[in-house]
């Protein structure tokens, strides 16, 4: 059995950011902020963790962890105010990668300490496997305040210079989309990686990721030398008891310098054929797959544009409510991958993806957020994002092939894409 005691504070701003403040630097960190800023998930220190082996299928080792959780929960709990927090991995069934260790099928925690702030209330609980040592919670709180923070500094980082040949190989998998009937689209990905002197302060991380980065979400999940940051702006679903959203993001441009730029972007974007035609197949597949569990959907028939920092995109959200008595994990397993992240058809683009890539995506581009002790989550996809291991970072950009794309146009898309992780870098040097 694990006990958990649980409250409900009404603290100023200030005080909850000191917590925040403090919980950063914990050896064991996650955090999900939704892109209104109104949902935040702060988990300090784990006590439970599961790390799939790659070769297991990592959507139901989660389940079968999470259930035993659940089995495990004092009858009282608030269970929508307890999740677990963390990431799959893109394939199911991959081989071991050497750069992500023990992640290499993703990770879940259960944090010790999980802080639940939305609009309304924030309320803070406490898990643990054996009984709580005499103080109450907000003392435990008051003492993690208390600690001294970080003085790590990131001295400078080098990036070394990749994918030599990706915007050929492009052009030659166009060529291949072009000539195939059944194939129509592929994401191909490209990896940015360097090393790092010094050591990340989390604190700062965490400030940069959210200055940054406004209208994304914000994600990080940090597990001793193990990071992975996001500022992702896509999700994957959001489910509420049987309320299901989601969105199409596919289709890219960039930002403009002035207003008057940028909305010209925006409507060349609009109007752009092979951007809609891109967006079009992601839409309606996700519709499809939308199909097998709910007939009550609603979505808009034209696109609009999501505005990121360095990216705009074309969006089409899309909401649902759920027929069937179909768990999370059990939509995860329909929803992903998208041919946001994958391609279309799916299995001929995945194995086009696996060929050409020069990594394995692993935490890239997978479902990664949180999944309350009562079935609701949030998952997102983990782009525009980072993956550290001890003084070496890794970052992946991809962009959808279609027929007509010209290798470095999308290599032009794919630099604004390592933007989000290569400006944060810059911004915890201190430059
Ligand atoms: C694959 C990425 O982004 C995806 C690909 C897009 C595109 O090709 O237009 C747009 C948004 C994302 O769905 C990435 O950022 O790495």
């Amino acid at each position: 059995m694990l006990n958990v005691r649980q409250i409900r504070v009404n603290w100023s701003k200030d005080k909850l950011q000191k917590l925040i403040d403090a919980a950063v630097n914990q050896e064991i960190f996650s955090f999900f902020e939704s892109s209104d800023e109104q949902t935040k998930w702060i988990g300090i220190g784990s006590t439970s963790r599961i790390n799939p082996d790659s070769v297991q299928n990592s959507f139901d080792v989660v389940r079968d962890w999470f259930l035993n959780i659940q089995k495990q929960l004092p009858k009282k709990t608030d269970l929508n105010s307890i999740a677990v927090i963390g990431g799959f991995s893109f394939y199911q069934f991959s081989e071991k990668s050497k750069f992500w260790q023990n992640w290499s099928g993703g990770v879940f925690v259960l944090p010790r300490i999980i802080i639940k702030i939305s609009s309304d209330k924030v309320v803070i609980s406490e898990i643990r496997e054996h009984g709580f040592s005499g103080d109450k919670l907000e003392d435990a709180l008051d003492k993690i305040m208390r600690m001294d923070g970080s003085s790590s500094t990131l001295r400078s980082f080098t990036k070394r210079n990749d994918s030599p040949d990706w915007a050929k190989i492009v052009d030659e998998l166009a060529g291949k989309i072009s000539q195939d009937e059944i194939l129509k689209k592929v994401v191909l990905g490209r990896f940015s990686e360097g090393i790092l002197d010094g050591q990340i302060d989390s604190n700062k991380l965490l400030k940069g990721l959210q200055a940054l980065n406004r209208n994304t979400y914000h994600f990080i999940l940090k597990i001793k030398d193990q990071m992975f940051v996001s500022a992702t702006p896509e999700r994957l679903f959001k489910l509420e008891d049987k309320d299901f959203s989601t969105a199409a993001v596919a289709g890219t441009i960039k930002r403009g310098d002035s207003q008057l730029s940028d909305d010209k972007l925006s409507l060349e974007l609009y109007k752009d054929e092979k951007n809609r035609a891109e967006h079009s197949i992601v839409a309606t597949e996700i519709l499809s797959k939308i199909k097998s569990f709910s007939d009550d959907i609603e979505s808009s028939k034209v696109p609009m544009i999501l505005k990121n920092q360095t990216v705009q995109h074309l969006y089409t959200p899309i909401n649902a409510k759920i027929n069937t008595d179909k768990n999370v994990f059990d939509l995860i397993k329909i929803m992903h991958p998208t041919p946001a992240l994958g391609g279309f058809p799916t299995k001929q683009a995945l194995e086009l993806i696996t060929q050409l890539e020069t990594r394995k995506r692993v935490m890239f581009g997978a479902p990664i957020g949180y999944i309350t002790l009562s079935g609701n989550a949030e998952l997102i996809v983990g782009i525009r994002s980072m993956y550290i291991n001890k003084n070496n970072f890794l970052i992946f950009a991809g962009a959808g092939i279609m027929p007509d794309s010209v290798g470095s146009s999308e290599f032009a898309e794919t630099e604004l894409k390592l933007q989000p992780m290569l400006k944060l870098l810059q911004y915890l040097e201190g430059k």
